[in-house]
This record gives C-alpha cells, sequence and structure tokens, in this order.
C-alpha cells in the first residue's frame, strides 16, 4: 500500500530525476545502449531490483533501446515505489 503522489509532488520528484517525463498515471524514460548486449545486462540489473523491491516496470526492447514506463497499478497510479524504482533504473542505466 502506497498513497498516490499529487500532481506537485510528481512534478518535484520529475525535477530531480531528469531523464523521466509524465504521461497520465505513468512515469517513462528511454536509454539508448551502446548495443544489445549491453541494454539486456541493465534489464538484468533491473530485473533483480524489481524484484527487491516487488515492483515491476514495464520495459520495452528494441535492439539497444529501452523503454521503462513505472505505474502503481494497484493504485491506478503514481506513488513513492514509482520514484524509488526509476532512481534505481536510473544508477542500472549509468553503471553498465
Ligand atoms: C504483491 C505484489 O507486491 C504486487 O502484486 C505488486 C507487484 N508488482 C507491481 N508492479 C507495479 N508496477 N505495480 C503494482 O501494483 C505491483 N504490484
Amino acid at each position: 500500500m502506497a498513497d498516490l503522489l499529487t500532481d506537485t509532488q510528481i512534478e518535484t520528484a520529475l525535477a530531480g530525476l531528469g531523464a523521466w517525463s509524465r504521461e497520465g498515471d505513468s512515469i517513462t524514460r528511454t536509454a539508448e545502449l551502446a548495443d544489445f548486449p549491453q541494454a539486456i545486462q541493465v534489464v538484468n540489473v533491473v530485473a533483480e531490483r524489481a524484484e527487491t523491491a516487488q515492483h515491476h516496470p514495464d520495459i520495452d526492447i528494441r535492439w539497444r533501446t529501452l523503454t521503462f514506463t513505472l505505474s502503481t497499478h494497484s493504485e491506478g497510479g503514481l506513488t513513492e515505489k514509482d520514484t524509488a524504482l526509476a532512481a534505481r533504473i536510473d544508477e542500472a542505466i549509468s553503471s553498465v
């Protein structure tokens, strides 16, 4: 259970995250890696972190370009679970 974020809280979180943008009840970011294996490496790191958080992003894989979309389905919108996992995804992208 996590409270839905207000519009202001979402804007503040996005300003801190940088690469993410809001699309309705979701936030999304794209990352282009050097090649396909690196993109899959990022996906594997994100998968581990998502399992630890018990919160899971939608991931679109197109060759070396990844698109992550986050929303808290059980709450029908954005919560701290999404902004927290977004930061972990950013770290995973930077670490590869
Ligand atoms: C029991 C478990 O925590 C829930 O089913 C989780 C799993 N992962 C999830 N991921 C996302 N993005 N939204 C959810 O509501 C959600 N629910």
